[in-house]
This record gives C-alpha cells, structure tokens and sequence, in this order.
C-alpha cells in the first residue's frame, strides 16, 4: 500500500498542512504533524469530504424516508443517541456506498469511542453533565431556537410593591410619590403596598415605562408561542376538512383521495387511522382532517384552535343543497375558511349539478360560473372523477393563501386525537402547524407533558421528524390529553413540565368559574369596553317565514358601535352543533317556536352560550336592541333618601297647596320620588313638583333644614303628615 505524507496531501489540495490535520482532526483521524503518514481510506474520507459529498449527505439525513426505523420503546437518551447514531451512519454510507469500499478503520474506531461515551452517559457513569447534552441536542437538532425572554422595560415590578420600594426603583422620593398618590385619590403610606398597575399609573406619571414580572409558566409561554420572522418562513402544505350534507359521500370522497395517493406512488403502505392524512399530488403536499363534517371542525374551534385552512363542501348532484349543507356552510363562513365545493356522484343518472349551483347561489355561496369567487369541481368518489383535478384547485387555493411557517422552530400545534393504547401507553396525534418535531423533543400538550418516544406518519411508518403542516402519531406522554388542546415542543423537560402545570391550574379554575361567551346582558358593558364590534346570533325557528323575518330584522340592527351578524340561521330545534357554533364564535342563539333538549340546553351552560327564546318576533328583536343600548329591562331597586314632616300648609293661587316641611333625617332631592304617608299608611306615591329653600329652587336639601314641598299633580296635605323620599336605582346586572 502506497503511504503518503500529509504535506504532500496537502500540496495536492492546496491547503497548508495545519489545514489538513485540523479536517483529519475533525474527521477522528489522528495525524500527528505534517511528516505523519496515511491511509488511503482516510484519503477517501478526506476527499469526499471536500467535494461536499458529505455534507450533502447531512442534509439527505433530513429526509425523512432515509431515516432508519426507531426501536418504538425507545427512551429519550436512547433516542438522541440513536439519531446520532443514524446522522454518522448515513455520513460514511453515502461517501462510501458510491465508491464501493469499507469504512476506514480509524472513522470506525471514533464513531465507536463516541456510542462508548453516549452508552457510559446513558448508564449514569460518564462525567458529562447535562449542559453538554443540551449543547449536543442544539447542535443537532436546529429546531431548538426558542426565543430567549426579554423584558421590555429595564424596571420589572411584581404584582404588589410597597410605596419604599417602588421610590428606589424609580429613583425619587417618597414623599413625592404619595403626593401623586394622593392626586390620583389613593392615600397611602410609605410601607403600604400597592398593586401593579396603580405602581404602573405612577411611574407612567414620571414617564418611565415598567414591565410586570411574569411568572415562569408565562415566561416559558412566552419563549414558545413568539411571532416568527419574515425571513424564516417558508411554504406549508394546506389542512383542509371535508363538510356537507349526511350521506352526501364525505368518507367516500376521504377515502377516493387517500387511493388517488396511493396509486400515484408517492406515498406507500397501508393507511393509519390516525384522526389525519397526508396525500400528495406532484410533489406537494396535502393534509386531510379525518373527521368529516363541520361538528369536528366547530368543536376544534370552540376549543380555540383554527387548524383547518381550506374547506371542501360536499354537495351531492342528485340531491341537492340539504340544511346541514347550509350548516357547514355557516360554520366555515364563520370561520373565515374558504370554501371548495366539490359537487358528487356525478355519476349518478338523475345528477344535476346546475341546480346545485343554483342553490348554493341563493344561499349566497357564489361559484365562479356565476359570477362568483368559490371554486366548484364535478366529481364522482365512487367512480374516481374529478378527485385529481379538486386536489389540484386545493393547491391553487392554497397557494392564494400563501400558508407558510417557521421549521426552525420547536414545533407547536393541536392535538387531534388521543387515547390509551394497550403496551404504547397515551398515544396522541398532533397537526404540528410550526416548527420542527423530533423524537426526544420534550413536549407539552394541555395539561400533558412527557418526551416523544416515538412518532409515526400517517402511513403508520416511523419517523424521527417531522415539519410544519405534519399530522403524526406520538408516544411519551404522561397522560391522554384531549383533542384541541395546544401542543409545544420545548428546549428542556422542565419547561414542558410547567407549561403542563399552568394548564392544569387553569382548568381547576375553570371548572369552577367558566368563562361565559357574549350574553344579551352584558353587552352593553362589552360595547363600552370597546371589547365587542360585532354582535353574532344564531337564528333557529320552526317555520321558514319567521327564519327570514328575524334574519332580516335583526341583520338590520345597528348602532354606531355595533353591527348585528346573523351567521347561521336555519328552520329546526337547537342543536348541539348551533352551540358548538355559538361558543367557537361568540355568538347568541335566539330560538323563536323552538325549544332545546335537556342535553343540548347542558351543553350550551357547559359552553357558556346565552340561549334565548322568543314566541313574539317583536321581542326578540327590541331585546337585542335595548341590550345594545344597555336598556335591557333593567332590574330596579327602592333607596330612600330621606324622611320630612309637613310643619304647615298653604295654599298658592294657580299652584295648589305647597308644605313647609322639615327634613327629619337624611335628605330629600328635586328629582326625588315621594310617598305621603298618614297615621303610617300610605295615602300617596308620586314626584315633587317644587323643593324651595325660602324662595329659591332647591336641589337638595339635607337633615335638619326646612324647605317648601308641592308633589304633583297632588293638593291633599296635611300638617303632621311625613314624607317618605326615595328615588330608584338600577341594580347592576351580574
Ligand atoms: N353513485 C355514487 N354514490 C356515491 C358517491 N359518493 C358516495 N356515494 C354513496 O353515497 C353514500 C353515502 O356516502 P358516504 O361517503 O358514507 O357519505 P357521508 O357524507 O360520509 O355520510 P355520513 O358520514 O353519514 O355523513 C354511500 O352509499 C356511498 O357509496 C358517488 O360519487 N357516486
């Protein structure tokens, strides 16, 4: 075997010798200066390496088909190791699966050195600490860039200081700061605390900006759920539900394009239910949620999460536009999803797919045939017609939307599905809509948290990653948690750890005090607040008539603050889906002849929907207008104000009889009401016409003063008899 030097080497590839032995170096290969001679396979290594051989190789690793099986038991440390494993495996694979030689023996020797030290870790005899297996991780894995956590303000109080405190931390005296408390109607002294945002009130006074100190679970919350930047955005494959009318061939158009897939051959294997599929159609891809129908996608909704980005609306060409066509148009519109109509069983002999464009038109669904901008396809799932062709306008669709996300970042998303599996522990299949996930990532979901073990795509094949738009099944976590709920991939166990727990103490919170949606009464407050400028009902009736009349007349409502959105409305009994719909977007339900179930009456209590319900037309809507004013037939309360005893009486010309009268506790007003009670009972209930002092009006006059009184409208006094003043006030609605 011929022996070159390394100087030599070097010459040959123009690179000084300290060059060369530091990429050796780097390689594992021990040189020890430029006399040192080498192998020919180190040579091989060394060249592929600088021919960008292998570092194009480190990016095949990305791909996700080249990525070996995972053992599924495996555990967080093993399956970090095992990733580096894969990383170096693949390195020397595709430098030397072309040239058709061995690894060079002294790669071997170092790939071994470092499973030693990973194993020697893994046992809990290596010297590494954990720092090092984090910067490990960071280096391999480029999804871990959570946003480091920065206040705004260089001051950060907490939630109460003392006035002492808070003159150190704003540089200023004491006194000063009481003053201006004072100003602001607080008096306080100086190791007296006071809340945030009165400390906030007067350090804004100073014009100097404070920050409020965030607990850790904020804090972490805040690390995971930033915006990205522009420049770290790329394109993502679109989610989309299936909706339409029962029967109307949802699950056979769902399963007509899983097959189209599979027969392209770009995907393989048998499909997983696993609550979501990926297909592709050349080359790009498209996520399915496997739950049809817009009750799932509503129910996501209410629960706060927005993953579907297009909906396909099934019609069938022989029967029409049916009321739970209407329906998922509602909930889509609602949404602010658009729309694809995929008109089915084309194939049928009496299909009639103009008229299903008729209707849809007078539902105000217009498609591009007429003049419209919602995309419509002929298709037949049974016949497999016009599915390509319906994947291609999701593209299009799609690509108007210009989705995109961040794959640097840990991945976030939605749970979709979870339950126990038998051996595999909480099983849970999460869209990630961002980011990166990888098996080993620490993740919290809801009120869950744990480490993927393992994770499988659709296709029921594993994978160690996956991407933005990505529906995968997951191990590791220490609980099921329940579809809707956020999903994070964390930096480190313990962040995942308190996210879960922050989650957890806000449902202990809200089993007891549940946050209720819009209700007619507090509407006016939410109007003033500036909180709500659009007014969202829901319109259920037992006749076709009343529906439109209702729907008409309260669309018509507006006031300057508010506008009145009618955005479902429909001939029926409430339903659960009219309350799933109601809480996902804020809205009331009005029902006019109808009446809801016991179960559906719960779940709208358990959602904290308003559900009203009306057998006057008229009603419904001067309710939904004086609620607007904030006139809602207020509940009103008596307060007393006072009591006077009548000393005299006279009797003025064109006036009547006026009283002098002395106020014997309290006090009376000109804009009181008063009772005239005699020997203890009440003889009279009306207003003041006059309250003078000596010859002026008065406004008020208080306990211990004389005053002249004439009631309205009322001339029977008499000396001795008392005055009861009060006036009426409305009682604050809860
Ligand atoms: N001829 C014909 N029949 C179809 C077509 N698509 C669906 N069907 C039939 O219509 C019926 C209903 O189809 P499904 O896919 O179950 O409809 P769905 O909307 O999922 O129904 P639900 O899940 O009950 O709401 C089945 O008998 C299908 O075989 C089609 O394109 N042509």
């Amino acid at each position: 075997m011929s022996k070159i030097r390394v100087y030599q080497l070097a010459k040959d590839l123009n690179l000084t010798s300290k060059e060369l032995i530091e990429k050796f170096e780097a390689l594992g290969v021990e040189v020890h200066n430029h006399m040192s001679t080498l192998e020919d396979s180190d040579i091989e290594v060394l060249k592929a390496l600088l021919s960008g051989a292998v570092s194009e190789s480190i990016e095949a690793e990305e791909d996700e088909e080249e990525i070996e099986e995972v053992e599924e038991d495996l555990f967080e440390d093993e399956a970090e190791a095992l990733y580096e494993d894969d990383l170096e495996d693949e390195i020397i694979k595709s430098s030397f699966a072309d040239k058709k030689i061995e690894k060079p023996k002294k790669v071997i020797r170092a790939i071994e050195e470092a499973e030693e030290e990973i194993e020697q870790q893994l046992e809990g005899r290596g010297s590494k600490n954990k720092k090092a297996k984090k910067k490990r991780r960071q280096e391999t894995n480029p999804a871990f860039r959570p946003q480091e956590f920065s206040y705004e303000n260089e001051i950060v109080l907490g939630e109460t200081i003392s006035i002492g405190e808070l003159a150190k931390e704003l540089k200023k005296q004491p006194k000063d700061i009481i003053m201006k408390l004072m100003n602001l109607g607080v008096m306080a002294t100086l190791n007296q605390d006071i809340d945030f945002e009165t400390a906030e009130m007067i350090a804004i006074e100073y014009g100097i900006s404070v920050s409020k100190k965030l607990t850790e679970e904020e804090i972490e919350e805040k690390r995971y759920n930033f915006e990205d930047r522009p420049e770290d955005l790329t394109k993502r494959a679109p989610v989309v539900t299936v909706m339409g009318h029962v029967d109307h061939g949802k699950t056979s158009l769902l399963d007509a394009i899983r097959n189209t897939s599979v027969t392209t051959g770009e995907a393989g294997g048998i499909t997983q239910h696993i609550g979501a599929s990926e297909v592709s159609l050349k080359g790009e891809k498209i996520v399915f949620l496997d739950t049809p129908g817009h009750e799932a996608f509503t129910t996501l909704r209410a629960r706060g999460a927005k993953v579907t980005d297009i909906a396909i609306l099934v019609v069938a060409a022989d029967d029409g536009v049916m009321p739970q066509t209407i329906e998922a148009i509602d909930h889509a519109k609602a949404a602010g999803v658009p729309i694809i109509v995929a008109v089915n069983k084309i194939d049928k002999a009496n299909a009639n797919p103009d008229r299903v464009k008729q209707e849809l038109a007078d539902r105000g669904l217009l498609i591009e045939e007429w003049g419209g901008d919602v995309i419509s396809v002929e298709v037949s799932a049974i016949k497999n017609i016009g599915i390509d062709t319906l994947l291609e306008m999701v593209l299009l669709v799609a690509e108007m939307l210009e989705l995109k996300a961040n794959p640097k970042r840990p991945a976030l998303g939605t749970i979709l599905e979870a339950k126990v599996e038998k051996g595999r522990g909480p099983v849970a299949t999460v869209l990630i809509e961002n980011g990166t996930l990888r098996v080993g990532d620490p993740v919290a979901a809801g009120a869950t948290h744990g480490r993927v073990r393992a994770m499988f795509n659709s296709h029921g094949k594993t994978i160690k990653q996956a991407g933005p738009a990505s529906a995968v099944e997951i191990t590791g976590l220490n609980d099921v948690p329940t579809a809707g709920d956020k999903f994070y991939a964390t930096e480190e166990e313990r962040h995942a750890r308190a996210m879960a727990e922050k989650r957890q103490a806000e449902l202990r919170v809200s089993t007891l005090r549940k946050t209720p949606h819009i209700s007619l009464e507090d509407l006016f407050n939410q109007i003033s607040q500036g909180q709500i400028k659009d007014l969202n009902i829901i319109v259920k009736a037992d006749a076709h008539g009343s529906v439109e009349a209702l729907k008409t007349s309260l669309n018509k409502i507006t006031n300057e603050e508010v506008r009145v959105n009618v955005i479902h409305a429909n001939v029926g009994t409430i339903t659960e889906s009219d309350i799933l719909l109601a809480s996902a977007s804020n809205a009331i339900i009005i029902g006019f002849n109808v009446r809801p179930s016991a179960v559906v009456a719960s779940l709208a209590e358990n959602e904290g929907v308003e559900l009203k319900t009306y057998r006057i037309i008229y009603e419904a809507i001067s309710d939904v207008e004086a609620a607007m004013k904030g006139m809602l037939a207020p509940i009103y309360k008596e307060v007393v104000l006072g009591t006077l005893s009548i000393r005299a009486t006279f009797k003025v010309p064109n006036v009547g009889t006026i009283a002098g009268a002395y106020v014997t506790n309290g006090k009376v007003t000109r804009n009181s009401q008063v009772r005239l009670i005699r020997d203890g009972i009440v003889i009279h209930e009306g207003k003041l016409s006059s309250l003078k002092r000596f010859k002026d009006d008065a406004k008020e006059v208080a306990q211990g003063y004389e005053c002249g009184v004439g009631l309205e409208n009322y001339n029977d006094l008499k000396e001795g008899d008392e005055i009861e003043a009060f006036i009426i006030e409305e009682v604050k609605r809860s």
